[in-house]
């Protein structure tokens, strides 16, 4: 659709994960659907002058949702990747993310992923996470899962000796194995860095410009750095720096 046909059909439908603290997710008081990806789809919407409207999407269908158009732009902890942005275009980079593993505390010759070559892992089906495991960890078939929740219960049940995931996500998971009968740990070193951009149909140019176009406004004025420590900063389970500026991502 174009922006008049949003203008005309009045919101503007966000493909997000609503699992993902604290990027999208739900408040536990109001239970309504907020995070750090929330709040820039929302400018976006601002921007159109039409509401927002929140799909939640499972990591494998972000990119086929949106090339079938049911959203007018994925923010679900889309990672670059050179594949990815052969099938879709890629805003301005809004966050920049580690790839870690997570593994039980009790297996002590665990210390870095290197040490689960040839082991089980598992991640969440379609993502970065899953062939990030292949590329990185030698002779590593990951298991797959639709729900980070199942990658993480495999990990706890001794299915597998390691989860590859997003690091906030296993900094969450971590914090909540603390208080369960199997504490976790997350290894060192990360396994890659990814930008992550909003997810734009291919050649979609009005959007790909409108949303850059409000991305780089809130870089400017400072708005965006206001976004990240209220999701990211001092007081939050993260309590991060932000090391990194909303622009193009360097492929
Ligand atoms: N599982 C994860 O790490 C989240 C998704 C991942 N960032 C991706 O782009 O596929």
């Amino acid at each position: 659709d174009t922006l008049q046909d949003i203008k005309t059909r009045g919101k503007f439908i966000c493909g997000t994960m609503g699992t993902a603290e604290p990027f999208s997710f739900q408040d536990p008081k109001t239970r309504a659907i907020v995070g750090y990806e929330v709040d820039m789809c929302q400018a976006v919407a601002d921007s159109l002058g039409v509401p927002l409207e929140l799909k939640l999407i499972a990591v494998e269908a972000r990119i086929p949702e949106l090339i079938a158009g049911r959203v007018d732009v994925v923010a679900a902890n889309l990672g670059w990747s050179p594949e990815r942005a052969q099938q879709i275009d890629y805003s301005h980079q809004h966050f920049v993310s580690l790839q870690k593993v997570l593994a039980r505390e009790s297996d002590k010759d665990l210390k870095a992923p290197a040490d689960l070559a040839g082991k089980r892992v598992s991640a969440v089906r379609g993502s970065s996470s899953e062939q990030g495991a292949r590329k990185f960890i030698p002779n590593v078939e990951p298991v797959t899962f639709k729900d980070p929740s199942g990658a993480f219960l495999a990990l706890q049940q001794g299915k597998v000796s390691g989860f590859v995931g997003s690091e906030l996500m296993l900094v969450k998971l971590k914090q909540q194995a603390a208080t369960s009968a199997v504490p976790a740990k997350i290894l060192e070193p990360a396994l890659f860095v990814e930008p992550w951009g909003m997810g734009v149909r291919r050649g979609d140019t009005a959007m790909l410009n409108q949303v850059n176009q409000v991305l780089d406004g809130l870089e400017a004025s400072g708005k965006a750095a206001q976004i990240f420590d209220k999701w990211f900063g001092a007081g939050t389970p993260f309590n991060m720096k932000r090391d990194f500026r909303i622009e193009a991502i360097k492929g």
